[in-house]
């Protein structure tokens, strides 16, 4: 697909507006995995030499209002109280970001606490000649993502009241039809970053001519945002290997016990059409065989459970031998294989297992000539971890993004780049 890029706009003198995706992991307001930012620092070092007259950095961080819920649930089961603005302050705030940043590229970021309005106008007629600012959170204003087209217009109309020009480099959010991802595009000219451009050329020889078999891994916590791109993976895939936080909702369907595992009780319905129409299309679904569980959510010694259900008082946080021998097999003849999410809880050091021997799997079929292609902050995240990325044929900043692009369905945030 060909994209109006940054090379082909006049940038010099031009208040320039970026959409990048910083949604990175955050542990205690630090940056744990920067792939993304450093992703974009191409784009960012381009536009600067154009000597634009500032360049305004935006993106999301997370999801405030969800995780903060999220959160103060798990914090109630647990009897402790949890505060906003202190909770914002460690996972959510741009602040924490736009200093990585500064210290990253050396130079200085200027930061304003408000995504449109007053202040960000204050921060950015204030800034230097060629400067940086970067904005708060975009989904700190809920017109972001907004249903109401409306809504959304009003949100893009105030971000591009700050620029001239608008560049896209968030291909990791290029699946969202959000405020500063796609209605933006229709209020300034628009262009894709290189890192737009470079995800698209990668994944457009794979869309219209994929090797097959293909086996799709996709696991991670986000079951209500996959299960649609579960159901179009379908199409091509020969085999879904279904893991992490996701396959509890597939095994509570399927009339398991899940224990106290992540489940979307929404969202069983949908996993029980989807397995049956897995089993129409003669799509072989794989999901865990057997775990390693905990009776809480922490870097603790595992319970290894020898089978698919789970005790009341457990929950599944990683894969079993069991199951990795099963993906491990699932994978031996594979020609291209998709990954997108974890398989367990790697950020734990007793449940990285399930997603380290399977991320070795793969990094191996690279080397007997099959594409390999692993998606999304976390899962980037692992194989950064784990050494492996450069043994990866291509590692996408988007997870979500990469595989609804390898379905063939167009992005929105990349249609409004089109030529
Ligand atoms: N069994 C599990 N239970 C709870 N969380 C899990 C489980 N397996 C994986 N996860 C979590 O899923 C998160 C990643 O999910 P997701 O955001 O969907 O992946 P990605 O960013 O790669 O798209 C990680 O933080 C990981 O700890
Ligand atoms: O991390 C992202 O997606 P991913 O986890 O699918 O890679 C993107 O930043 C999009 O985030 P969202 O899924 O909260 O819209």
């Amino acid at each position: 697909m060909e994209l109006r890029t940054i090379r082909e706009a006049d940038l010099a003198g031009k208040k320039v507006v970026m959409r990048v995706d910083f949604n990175v992991p955050m542990k205690e307001g630090k940056v744990q995995d920067d792939t993304r930012i450093k992703a974009a620092l191409e784009s960012i070092n381009y536009i600067l030499a154009q000597k634009p007259r500032y360049l305004v950095l935006m993106s999301h961080l997370g999801d405030p209002k969800k995780d903060f819920k999220k959160a103060q649930e798990k914090a109630e089961k647990e009897g402790k109280s949890l505060d906003q603005e202190t909770f914002f302050a460690a996972k959510n705030r741009m602040k924490n970001v736009a200093e990585y940043l500064a210290n990253l590229i050396g130079k200085p970021v200027a930061f304003s606490a408000q995504t449109t309005g007053t202040q960000a106008q204050a921060v950015c007629d204030s800034a230097p000649e060629s400067g940086i600012i970067m904005l708060e959170n975009t989904r700190f204003d809920s017109r972001e993502t907004s249903k109401e087209a409306s809504e959304r217009e009003a949100m893009a109309k105030e971000l591009a009241s700050l620029g001239e020009v608008y560049v896209n480099d968030a291909f990791g959010t290029a699946h969202r039809a959000h405020a500063s991802t796609e209605t933006l595009a229709h209020f300034l000219p628009a262009y894709a970053g290189f890192l737009m451009e470079k995800e698209v050329a990668y994944l457009d020889p794979i869309v219209s001519n994929p090797q097959k078999p293909m086996v799709a891994i996709v696991g991670g916590a986000k079951v209500s945002s996959k299960i649609a791109v579960l159901e179009s993976l379908l199409k091509n895939a020969h085999t879904l290997i279904i893991g992490g936080g996701m396959a509890f909702t597939f095994l509570k369907a399927q009339g398991h016990t899940v224990g106290k595992s992540l489940v979307e009780d929404d969202f069983i319905d949908t996993a029980k059409s989807l397995l049956a129409k897995a089993k129409e299309m003669n799509v072989q679904i794989l999901l865990p065989v057997d775990h390693l569980a905990s009776a809480e959510f922490a870097d603790v010694e595992p319970t290894y459970v020898d089978a698919i259900d789970l005790p009341e008082n457990l929950m599944g946080l990683d894969a079993g031998k069991k199951s990795v021998e099963l993906y491990a097999k699932a994978l031996e003849n594979a020609k291209t294989v998709v990954w997108n999410g974890p398989l367990g809880v790697f950020e734990f050091k007793h449940f990285e297992f399930g997603t380290h021997e399977i991320a070795k799997v793969v990094a191996s079929l690279k080397a007997k000539g099959g594409i390999t292609v692993v998606g999304g902050g976390d899962s980037v995240a692992a194989v950064n971890k784990f050494g492996l990325a450069e043994k990866m044929s291509h590692v996408s900043t988007g997870g979500g993004a990469s595989l609804e692009y390898l379905e063939g369905k167009a992005l929105p945030g990349i249609v409004a780049l089109k030529k």
